[in-house]
């Protein structure tokens, strides 16, 4: 098989770059394509096997993710849509924010249009984890390459729940430090959109994200049996209904939940798992009723 990833309005030319590159040394010979919209996607590639979701306006200084709902949720609806019709066996990566509730939006959307499997439906959230593996590797004299922090919950604020007594290699670390590493990783995002004072979010270092991401899916739709990646997917791990965790995929998607990675946390993190779970399930239940409660697009 030869995966095809059709790509919807990447960030921008260098980031279609980005990935494109980031990706050629992957041993199928896969294609990225960036389209200006779903709806003209070439007969040609109308069976493409993995759609990543960047489009959406970003934040702006003093904004929350959530802030972003009103415009980008109505985004994600038409392009899954799109999706849905044109490829309705494809993996979705969708990056585009408030990802809490924009990947319920799109299982709502393909369970509407019949084709829903939970399995495929992806919410990227691997730039939390190369913060928190970059983070971690410069606070212990670490490299990078060796440091792997699970990062689980969702992708805003207190939603990104970092479980650093589970990185590898096992590290010490002090209250102090779990205090400072946590805060950072959960307001890396912010502390880039105030960087850039208005001119956007996380550009390249989401390309690069979008793009180990995409590898991974496109390794395990080749048939690779050794990835695992976190994602913000439709889960049993916890009682909420999508949370992000390490997942296992394989060549129809998921294929395993790591729950080990819920079991010994420390009081520090079963709080944190604990207090994040009412703004979660919040954003998500926000994603299905703007679904639910939208009128059908008229055929
Ligand atoms: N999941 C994650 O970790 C991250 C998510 N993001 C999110 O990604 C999204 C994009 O951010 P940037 O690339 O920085 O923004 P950008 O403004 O640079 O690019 C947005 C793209 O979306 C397209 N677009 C806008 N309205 C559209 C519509 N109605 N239909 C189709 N395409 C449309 C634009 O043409 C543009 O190509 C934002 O929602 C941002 O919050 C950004 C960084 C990290
Ligand atoms: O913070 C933002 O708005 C963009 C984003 O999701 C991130 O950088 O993690």
């Amino acid at each position: 098989m030869s995966p095809l990833v059709a790509s919807l309005n990447l960030y921008d030319i260098a980031n279609v770059k980005g990935v494109a590159a980031d990706l050629s040394h992957c041993n199928t010979p896969a294609q990225v394509s960036a389209f200006t919209g779903f709806a003209e996607l070439p007969d040609s590639l109308k069976n493409v096997d993995l759609i990543i979701i960047p489009a959406g306006v970003p934040r702006k200084p003093g904004m929350t993710r959530d802030d972003l709902f009103k415009i980008n949720a109505g985004i994600v609806r038409t392009l899954v849509e799109a999706a849905a019709e044109h490829a309705p066996n494809a993996w979705i990566n969708i990056i585009s924010n408030p990802v809490n509730s924009t990947v319920p939006i799109a299982a709502e959307v393909l369970k509407q249009k019949g084709v829903y499997n939970p399995r495929k439906l992806f919410g990227v959230t691997t730039l939390d984890v190369v913060r928190a593996n970059t983070f971690v590797a410069q606070k212990k004299n670490l490299r990078l390459i060796d440091v792997d922090v699970p990062v689980l919950g969702g992708h805003a604020g207190i939603t990104i729940l970092p479980l650093l007594s589970k990185t590898r290699p096992a590290v010490e670390f002090s209250p102090e430090e779990i205090e400072e590493l946590t805060v950072r990783i959960q307001n890396g995002g912010t502390e880039v959109v105030e960087a850039k004072a208005g001119a956007g979010s996380a550009t390249l270092s989401m390309a690069y994200a979008a793009a180990r991401f995409a590898e991974s899916c496109i390794r395990a739709l080749d048939g690779d049996e050794s990835v695992y990646e976190c994602s913000f997917v439709q889960s049993e791990v916890t009682e909420l209904p999508f949370f992000a965790s390490r997942v296992k995929l394989c060549k129809e998607g998921v294929e395993a939940f790591i729950n080990a990675d819920l079991n010994g946390l420390t009081d520090y993190e079963q709080t944190a798992l604990e207090a994040l779970k009412p703004e979660l399930k919040a954003s998500i239940e926000k994603g299905i009723n703007f679904v639910k409660q939208s009128l059908p697009v008229a055929a």
